[in-house]
């Protein structure tokens, strides 16, 4: 028998990814998404519920409806200027809706659980690069939401036959090679995204976002991951779960971290476009260094990541952003 899994958010940038990589694997999925920054086109497997996970009702109908065997957990506000403009939304999208869908797999006993957290847990890092034994002490709502959520999936596991992989991502960028899908939230403004639509003419211009950090050249360092490498993770996550019964928390990064300066040099060279950066304070909320110790997950679930280039994220990047430009609906 086929292996059922439910996707909240499978309809977003890193959950449709994930849902096309489960789809290829073999795995019938379900995916669950209110389509409030996800798309129904980047959906290329499965059967997509539109739903709201603060819907209780309609959720618990899915679960009655469905025999799932796990559920993968990526639904999420994902800004982190903006939790702090809106902590109370982020703590109710991040942390309270975690509450419902637990209480879904407690009644329709589903036990595997796979969690997207972020490297935003640990807050300004001490030590590089960070180990998943780290201190975890966010530094804005974004990441306390998620924090937070953790240690509600932890508490009812210890009371329960849940098992779960967290997985706690670091900087995701690039999109799958086949050029079907990529980034496709319209608010979305992360740097390489940002970069590319500069280089496309889509912006004027891309900010730094501070030059006077206490690294090399100033601007802010990042582990960046390429998105199909973070799909195939959750592949490997759900294939541990089926097999080992001790539950885990993994860092999703390369290791290897590239600042802001240096990943918009790239996006130049790629694109042989020389747009205009302009300079500015630093946005509040965000730490100087953030490099994943990215030992543990190799080890734990076998995770090999197959795209480990900025030349390639950039690349994937800038391939889909122009794509983009002649699908009018997505831009
Ligand atoms: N993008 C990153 O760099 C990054 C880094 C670390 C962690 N994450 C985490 O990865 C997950 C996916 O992020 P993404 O970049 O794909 O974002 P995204 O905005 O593209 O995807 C989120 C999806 O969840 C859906 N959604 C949001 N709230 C919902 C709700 N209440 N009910 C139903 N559906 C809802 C959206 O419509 C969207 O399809 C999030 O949990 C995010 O916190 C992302
Ligand atoms: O226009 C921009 C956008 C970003 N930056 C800088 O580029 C770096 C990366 O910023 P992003 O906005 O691309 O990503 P964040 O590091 O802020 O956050 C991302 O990674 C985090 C984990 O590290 C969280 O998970 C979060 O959800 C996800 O958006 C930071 O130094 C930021 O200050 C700029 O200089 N200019």
């Amino acid at each position: 028998m086929m292996t059922k899994v439910l996707v909240t958010g499978g309809a977003g940038y890193i959950g449709s990814h994930t849902v096309k990589k489960l789809g290829e694997a073999g795995y019938e999925v379900v995916i669950y998404d209110n389509l409030s920054t996800g798309s129904a086109d980047a959906i290329l497997y499965g059967e997509l519920i539109q739903g709201e996970l603060s819907d209780t009702e309609c959720l618990g109908q899915v679960f009655a409806n469905h025999k799932f065997n796990a559920v993968l957990h990526f639904a999420a506000s994902i800004s982190v200027p903006e939790s702090l403009e809106k902590p109370l939304a982020y703590y109710h999208n991040n942390t309270c809706n975690v509450v419902n869908l637990l209480r879904c797999c407690e009644s329709a006993n589903v036990n595997q659980f796979v969690f997207s957290s972020t490297a935003a847990v640990y807050g300004e890092i001490q030590d590089y690069p960070v180990k998943e034994t780290s201190s975890t002490i966010p530094i804005n709502p974004y990441g306390q939401s998620k924090l937070m959520s953790e240690r509600i999936i932890c508490d009812y596991a210890k009371a329960s036959q849940l098992k779960y992989v967290i997985l706690r991502y670091f900087n995701v960028a690039g999109a799958d090679s086949s050029g079907r899908i990529g980034q496709m939230g319209k608010k979305a403004a992360h740097l390489i995204k940002v970069g590319c639509d500069a280089a496309l003419g889509i912006r004027p211009s891309a900010s730094i976002f501070g030059t006077d950090y206490s690294t090399p050249d100033g601007t802010g360092i990042r582990d960046y991951i390429h998105v199909e490498d973070l799909a195939a993770a959750h592949v490997n996550a759900l294939a541990y779960l089926e097999q080992e019964s001790t539950s885990q928390i993994l860092n999703c990064g390369y290791g290897s971290g590239y600042s802001v300066k240096e990943v918009l040099s790239k996006i130049k060279e790629i694109s042989g476009v020389d747009f205009t950066i302009i300079e500015t304070p630093p946005r509040a909320g965000d730490p100087a260094c953030v490099v994943a110790s990215g030992d543990k997950i190799r080890e734990v679930i076998g995770w090999q990541p197959q795209h480990n280039s900025l030349d390639e994220i950039v690349s994937s990047a800038l391939a889909w952003e122009k794509k983009k430009l002649s699908l009018p609906n997505l831009v």
